[in-house]
């Protein structure tokens, strides 16, 4: 752990800042070669997936555009609400665009299953997802995801843009949360 751990708030680190960027240049080569001569548009979906959005698109030899959606289903807690609010749109109409959405976690599914049909509306040529973690456990809508960094266990985690209560999203690392942090 490095000097932004906050002391004993966290329990474990999951996965290393290594781990992560050995993972994301896997991810973008086979991203890379997908869309080989496509203009590609990614669109992260904030705040989560800042980090992901940064560095997976620097790891991409593909030229791409960038778009954000700000969408919440979490608020302060860490069980989903289930009920997505958009807080921010694409700047750009997506018709006939390459999509890809970038995301930080998929948890219960909700969040992406609902974006899914959402940007799935606007008549994209094509819609695919990539996301950093998956928590298969916690499914609780099925989703066809194409780019899949790591599945983790149902617990849940912080840092590398991941937050609890807006903190520990400045991690180099994910990490688990100690149970006292959030009354467990
Ligand atoms: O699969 P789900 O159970 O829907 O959970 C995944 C979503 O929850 C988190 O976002 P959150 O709503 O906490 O907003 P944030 O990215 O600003 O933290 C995360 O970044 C994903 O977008
Ligand atoms: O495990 C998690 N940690 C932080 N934010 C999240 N949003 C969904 N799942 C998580
Ligand atoms: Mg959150």
């Amino acid at each position: 752990m490095d000097d932004k751990d906050m002391g004993t708030d966290l329990k474990s680190v999951l996965i290393t800042e290594e781990e992560i960027n050995a993972k994301l240049a896997e991810l973008a080569a086979t991203i890379d070669a997908e869309y080989a001569g496509k203009d590609l548009l990614i669109v992260g979906v904030l705040k989560g997936a800042v980090m992901v959005m940064a560095d997976l698109a620097r790891a991409l030899s593909t030229p791409v555009t960038m778009d954000w959606m700000a969408v919440s289903s979490y608020g302060a807690g860490t069980q989903s609400s289930g009920v997505v609010r958009i807080l921010k749109d694409l700047d750009t109409d997506i018709k006939g665009k390459h999509v890809l959405i970038v995301e930080d976690i998929i948890d219960s599914g909700l969040t992406l299953s609902w974006l899914l049909s959402n940007l799935g509306s606007r008549e994209p040529a094509s819609l695919n997802v990539c996301t950093l973690l998956r928590k298969p456990e916690a499914a609780k809508v099925a989703i066809k995801v194409k780019w899949v960094g790591f599945d983790i266990p149902n617990e849940f985690v912080v840092g590398y843009g991941l937050d609890y209560a807006e903190k520990y999203r400045n991690l180099r690392f994910v990490g688990t949360l100690a149970p006292h942090v959030y009354g467990g």
